[in-house]
């Protein structure tokens, strides 16, 4: 709530913001005193002073009966904001109604409606208050509801499409699947989902209402005497344009006022509600140096990506969070390394940041970070689009759903290697039929949803292999598939690798699938990399051997309870002074609690961050005989 409060204190504060709380302010207090302050003024009578021009004594001159123009345009603030306003909330209610009626109606029925509105909403705005007012008679009322049935259909387009956006995601599934009903659906789950846009066009459709109103008024079919809004007193106004032109045009910059009033809000809250990362993208105060996670190793002189000290952070409302702190690690050419560890370990984001993909406002920092020898950051989109492949978990969201698959792979040749449409195409088959797509040339023409999901995943591996990979980064490729399917990708790794000469980079909470295919391991947790070792080689940090002795097999005792690592892991803007791990390590001392070690050589390609290596957990041996 806090939160929500400063994002909106941050919003106020912006140049829009600011124009927008200082108008709307200035709108309401007039809206609420200025008939109880100024009423009686502006309907006092004075036969003395018809018709006169602006004075000392009457700042917008007088009207016909000698009233004062200032104070009525002022006092019409109420009916013209408040009438607006009503007009705007009964439209958007009956917009709400029909928008959502489709999803409760008989199939039929729905298609019939929806087909009302989208005919409703073909009409000019104004050409239906005009007909809507012929229908509800001339006066106020009249006006109201002709503006609010006018902006209706909008407003129940807009809800049709926002429902139907909403209506494909899962938890809608899932709650229609548990039983729930359809209004019961509508009402918790899909319009509360849909109100922050719906507020947002609200506040700006408030705008145009005003301007409707005044219009109508204008016309003679809005306010009648003896009340007032801005449109009338435009039309008493513009009788007497050569005598005093300020008595029309005063009315007229009310109404802009307003108008740009109610927008500027909507923007502001647009701003809030429809992008919230904007406000707090500015950064909180300058991003702390990276601790240094590693003891500085010089890599491979052939290194295909080195990474030395990269720190990933994100800026809160509470200052940084930096989920990635210190991570130091090199691949050689053709080399297999994968990276493990809990969820939130940031796995993802050392991949991402690797791939340049994290996006603003989160920020990555390095020592070192270099892809083929050259700095990442100066790395050509060309070079990085041929040389580095990346697969990602879920191959449906990886695709252009709108787009076949051959296309899509072809895609990168275009680009990237000016090859023609017709060759990009034919070597779009090749590679498909490289990652051992059954019948190629019939499945490139497919589109993605046509592909079950391991082929998709192989598809998705045949499109990093349109270039020339140097290395494949592949985030959870398998997690989402069946053991056979997941052998099968992982096969294709394997022979990619071979093939191709390309490292992998395999990121996986499966330690097993991790132990298969990689030569290299690297642990993580909380942001660090704690262990770095040969798969098959003894762990020893306390963090991979509890990893470890979670791990399923065959020859797991079924009669024995599951290993489980107890507690969880820190929260990334919540991570302790000390070793991370402290808390949850059966050997932590009072200096793992208070310093932070440091990932350090202890053999031959294995490097540890602990202060009590090699001390078996199961084992139950003291830390002092592990640290001796
Ligand atoms: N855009 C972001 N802004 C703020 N925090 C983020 C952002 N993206 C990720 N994080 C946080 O960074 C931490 C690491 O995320 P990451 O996705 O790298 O974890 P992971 O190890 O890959 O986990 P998983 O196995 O669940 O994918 C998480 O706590 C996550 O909440």
């Amino acid at each position: 709530m806090a939160r929500r409060g400063s994002v909106w204190v941050a919003a106020v504060r912006t140049p829009v913001g600011a124009c927008s709380a200082v108008l709307l302010a200035g709108v309401v207090l007039l809206a609420v005193l200025a008939p109880l302050l100024w009423g009686d003024a502006a309907a006092a009578i004075d036969t003395d002073a018809i018709g006169q021009s602006p004075s000392g004594a009457h700042w917008f001159g007088t009207d016909s009966l000698g009233r004062d123009l200032f104070f009525r345009t002022l006092v019409a603030t109420r009916l013209s904001v408040g009438l607006a306003v009503l007009a705007t909330a009964i439209g958007v209610g009956v917009g709400v109604v029909l928008g959502t009626l489709p999803s409760v109606l008989p199939r039929w029925a729905g298609r019939l409606l929806t087909a009302a509105v989208n005919v409703a909403v073909a009409f000019p705005g104004l050409l239906l208050a005009l007909f809507f007012a012929v229908i509800f008679g001339v006066g106020t009322q009249g006006a109201v509801l002709a503006i609010a049935f006018a902006v209706a259909p909008a407003f129940a387009r807009l809800v049709q499409t926002l429902s139907a956006s909403v209506s494909g995601r899962d938890y809608i599934a899932a709650a229609r699947v548990s039983g729930v009903g359809r209004i019961r659906l509508l009402a918790r789950h899909v319009l509360p989902n849909i109100g922050e846009p719906l507020v947002v066009n609200a506040t700006i459709g408030a705008g145009s209402a005003l301007l409707a109103f005044a219009g109508l008024s204008f016309l003679g079919i809005g306010v009648q005497a003896p009340d007032y809004d801005w449109g009338r007193l435009l039309r008493e106004g513009l009788d007497g344009i050569y005598v005093n032109p300020v008595a029309a045009l005063a009315p007229c910059a009310a109404v802009v006022l307003a108008g740009l009033a109610f927008n500027l809000v909507g923007e502001t809250v647009a701003a809030v509600v429809g992008v919230r990362t904007r406000a707090t993208r500015r950064s909180p105060a300058p991003l702390p140096a990276a601790p240094l996670g590693s003891a500085a190793a010089e890599p491979a002189a052939d290194a295909v990506l080195v990474v030395e000290n990269l720190q990933v952070a994100f800026p809160g409302p509470n200052g940084w969070t930096v989920p990635v702190r210190g991570v130091s690690f090199s691949v050689r050419p053709g080399e297999a390394i994968g990276v493990v560890g809990e969820s939130g370990s940031g796995k993802s984001l050392t991949a991402l940041a690797v791939s340049r993909l994290i996006e603003a406002p989160g920020v990555v920092t390095a020592d070192r970070l270099e892809f083929a020898g050259t700095p990442l950051a100066k790395a050509p989109d060309r070079e990085l689009g041929t040389s580095l492949a990346m697969v990602f978990q879920d191959p449906m969201t990886s695709f252009n759903p709108a787009r076949r698959v051959g296309r899509q792979l072809a895609e990168v040749s275009e680009q990237h290697h000016g090859l023609s449409r017709r060759a990009a195409f034919a070597r779009a088959v090749d590679r498909l039929t490289a990652v051992r797509v059954p019948a190629p040339a019939r499945r490139a023409r497919q589109y993605p949803h046509e592909f079950s999901g391991g082929m998709r995943q192989r598809a998705m591996i045949g499109m990093g292999l349109m270039g020339r990979p140097k290395l494949v980064i592949a985030d959870e490729p398998t997690t989402a598939l069946d053991v056979t399917v997941q052998r099968q990708v992982l096969r294709l790794l394997a022979r990619t690798r071979e093939a191709e000469g390309a490292a992998i980079l395999l990121i996986s909470h499966d330690i097993a699938v991790v132990s298969q295919t990689c030569e290299r391991m690297l642990v993580m947790y909380a942001g660090r990399v704690v262990e770095d070792l040969p798969t098959g080689a003894p762990a020893q940090h306390p963090y991979t051997r509890a990893l470890l002795a979670t791990t399923v097999d065959l020859e797991t005792d079924r009669d024995e309870p599951l290993a489980v690592i107890p507690g969880r892991p820190p929260e990334p803007d919540q991570v302790p002074e000390g070793c991370a791990f402290a808390a949850r390590c059966p050997l932590a001392t009072d200096r793992c609690r208070d310093e932070d070690p440091v990932l350090e050589p202890t053999a031959d390609a294995h490097r540890v961050a602990c202060w009590h290596p090699q001390v078996s957990v199961l084992s139950g041996q003291s830390h002092e005989e592990g640290a001796a």
